[in-house]
């Protein structure tokens, strides 16, 4: 929890780090974060990935340093085979078996570095891939208990984002994550390659001695790396606080959002808007490649002019110690190369470490997020020890009393003062205005959303003891705005249950009770056909890549407004019937449907809620509906206005009172 407002602060703090992945700034701020989270975290993530495979874990530590060294025991045995070379050469006792014998040694050498090169890489494989699993299950197992009141929160949000990141990129090529990653690894090789060719540069100059040729060789190496590094990190600052390349970064990606979402095709064709998106884009994408700047001062400045002079320079002076060795007794060819590429190496081994460091040093915030995130508890789990739900067999009683909710960032409540009540195996219909609440109220009383005040009784007890998934498991609902999966009829219908999904005698209940069986039937291969969610283009994407539907030819076919509905309904009805399914919840499950088939579907719920056999219904019914001759069916109505609930009572008494229901009534006929 201190460690999610840490990083809470850290995004206060730093407003231009807002957008979840952002690089972070070496502040003094974001050091001491750094600091918090590797004291938090390392501990516990180095706990899991050892206990993964502690004895690869260890070989993969010890097969890095050793790798480390192989760079500069290549170049010493190249130029010892160069020396030699050298020596048969000059004195004469050139013969071909000296030649291949040299060889063979170094090839024994190479052939030796490639084995353990082989073994370490395999056995990274595994270590990197079963830790990348163990932490994408444990993300995917707390994003998948977290409910619509937790992701509401946009600290959540973009905790599980930088989260998904950390999770994302874990032992990658672009990996990030001090602990997590190739990083720490490559910080590990950096630094014992750094120290090997170091060695390497002492021994050839210090040794000589000149101290200050060693100095020389390395500062000279290391100076363009120096300049070219302030030049970046000028740089990389710049854009971390550059908030116009925030907002372009933002408007490119809704502009790419815009394009490539299928829920706005209809309307971007309709309304023409290609042209304004891709303007929008174009603008924003220029921006953040930098194509948009006035003058190209970075590029043209007196530091880049200053910069490239002193690494020509520096490359020139690079030369000096050669100098110096050329004059010791013991110069050789074979010197001169070791020393040559040792001051490359130094060179670029440094460019990866500070690379790979300041990689790293990002990776911490998002390591930090990770750990945060895997301590985010869903806020509709009961806060003491939950209540185990009793089965009445007669429906569900709901009391809801004082009921106010506010969406989470709007300012007035939404729902104000509602009192309901819902007798065991009653029906009651909710009816009203658009935006009156109605939609709103459903979802609270099926515990999808949390409520700010009042109270609700389920049998006699506060729903908020329930355990969401025990409560859920009582009831089955369709939602005015139910969701089309990108699968199967028989997935689409089937998530209703998944225990019974394979089940024919279920699903085919379900789609009768529905009245989608004629519909489904008639696909070209029946349950088994992939329904598109695309629009009317058959285009979908999937990830970042745009899907043309495959048309009915290959199995896969679109459906009607109203075939939708009917496959959402059976989806409900799948285990409606179950004895454990004390509520049912319909909102405006007949929105598309025509006169009989609505008659049709409330026929069907009546059936389920009072079985045959049974004169007493056995489940609570809860509709929402705009056709008011649907409402009537109800034994209760409920009338809602403003967010909450004006009159209450039967179609006969609601008419008798001759107030908003009845005025809505006549309307309607
Ligand atoms: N996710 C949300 N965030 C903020 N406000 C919301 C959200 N969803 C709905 N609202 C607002 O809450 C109010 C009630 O919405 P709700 O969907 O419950 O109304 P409704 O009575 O079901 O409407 P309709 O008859 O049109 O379906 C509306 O004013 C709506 O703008």
């Amino acid at each position: 929890m201190s460690l999610r407002s840490s990083l809470a602060a850290l995004r206060n703090l730093c407003t231009e780090s807002a957008r979840p992945g952002a690089h972070r700034p070496f502040c003094a701020r974001s050091l001491s974060l750094a600091f918090d989270v590797i004291r938090l975290c390392v501990a516990d993530l180095l706990v899991l990935l050892w206990t993964l495979h502690p004895w690869r874990s260890l070989l993969l530590l010890i097969l890095e340093l050793v790798r480390g060294v192989f760079p500069a025991f290549r170049g010493y045995s190249q130029a010892l085979l160069i020396n030699e070379l050298q020596a048969l050469i000059t004195s004469n006792n050139f013969t071909w078996t000296c030649i291949t014998r040299h060889i063979a040694v170094e090839f024994s050498r190479l052939a030796l570095e490639a084995l353990i090169d082989a073994i370490a890489t395999e056995n990274e494989n595994v270590v990197y891939g079963s830790a990348k699993y163990a932490l994408e299950y444990r993300q995917m197992e707390k994003r998948l208990k977290l409910d619509l009141p937790t992701l509401a929160d946009p600290q959540i949000r973009d905790l599980f984002r930088e989260s998904d990141l950390f999770v994302r990129s874990f032992g990658g090529m672009s990996s990030f994550g001090l602990f997590s990653t190739f990083d720490f690894m490559r910080i590990l090789t950096s630094i014992s390659e750094l120290i090997s060719h170091a060695l390497v540069l002492s021994s050839l100059t210090f040794n000589r001695p000149h101290l200050t040729a060693f100095c020389f060789s390395v500062l000279t190496s290391l100076l363009p790396l120096i300049l070219r590094t302030a030049r970046s990190h000028g740089s990389y600052m710049d854009e971390a606080a550059d908030p116009q390349g925030t907002r372009a970064i933002l408007r490119q990606e809704k502009m790419r959002h815009l394009a490539q979402s299928e829920a706005y095709r209809q309307e971007l064709i309709f309304f023409g808007l290609g042209p304004w998106i891709l303007q929008g884009w174009a603008k924003a994408r220029r921006t953040v490649l930098g194509l948009e700047r006035r003058q190209l001062e970075t590029d043209l400045s007196l530091r880049g002019l200053i910069s490239i002079n002193f690494s020509s320079l520096a490359t020139f002076i690079q030369n000096v110690p050669l100098v110096l060795l050329y004059r010791s007794p013991s110069a050789s060819l074979g010197l001169f190369t070791l020393y040559q590429t040792s001051v490359q190496a130094i060179m670029f081994t440094t460019a990866n470490l500070i690379h790979s460091t300041r990689m790293a040093y990002q990776g911490i915030f998002l390591m930090g997020a990770f750990c945060a995130a895997m301590e985010v508890e869903p806020i509709l789990q009961p806060r003491d020890r939950d209540v185990p739900f009793e089965v009445s067999g007669k429906g569900m009683k709901l009391d809801v009393k004082n009921l106010t909710y506010t969406y989470p960032g709007c300012e007035g409540p939404v729902l104000r003062d509602v009192n309901l009540t819902i007798g065991a195996g009653e029906t009651v219909a909710i009816v009203g205005f658009n935006g009156s609440g109605k939609s709103t109220l459903a979802k609270i009383l099926l515990r999808i959303y949390d409520f700010d005040s009042g109270e609700i009784l389920v049998n006699g007890v506060d729903i908020r003891r329930y355990s969401p998934e025990d409560y859920h498991s009582r009831c089955t609902a369709v939602f005015q705005d139910f969701a089309r999966y990108n699968g199967s009829a028989q997935e689409n219908i089937g998530v209703g249950y998944v225990d019974k999904m394979r089940c024919p005698y279920t699903l085919d209940t379900a789609m009768r009770l529905a009245g989608a069986k004629e519909t489904v039937c008639a696909l070209p291969l029946g349950l088994k056909t992939k329904l598109d969610i695309a629009g009317q283009d058959g285009r979908s994407f999937e990830g970042d890549q745009l899907v043309q539907s495959p048309g009915p030819a290959y199995g896969c076919q679109g459906l009607s407004g109203g075939e939708w509905q009917r496959i959402a309904i059976s989806r409900a009805f799948m285990r409606a019937d179950r004895p454990e399914v004390e509520l049912l919840v319909f909102d405006e499950p007949t929105s598309s449907l025509d006169a009989h088939a609505q008659k049709r579907i409330f026929d069907s719920i009546e059936r389920i809620a009072r079985p045959a056999g049974s004169s007493a219904r056995k489940k609570s019914v809860l509709f929402i509906t705009h056709r008011l001759s649907t409402a009537r069916r109800a034994d209760k109505i409920a009338m809602m206005e403003n967010g909450t609930i004006c009159e209450f009572g039967t179609h006969q008494e609601l008419l008798n009172r001759d107030g908003k229901y009845a005025a809505l009534y006549r309307a309607s006929i």
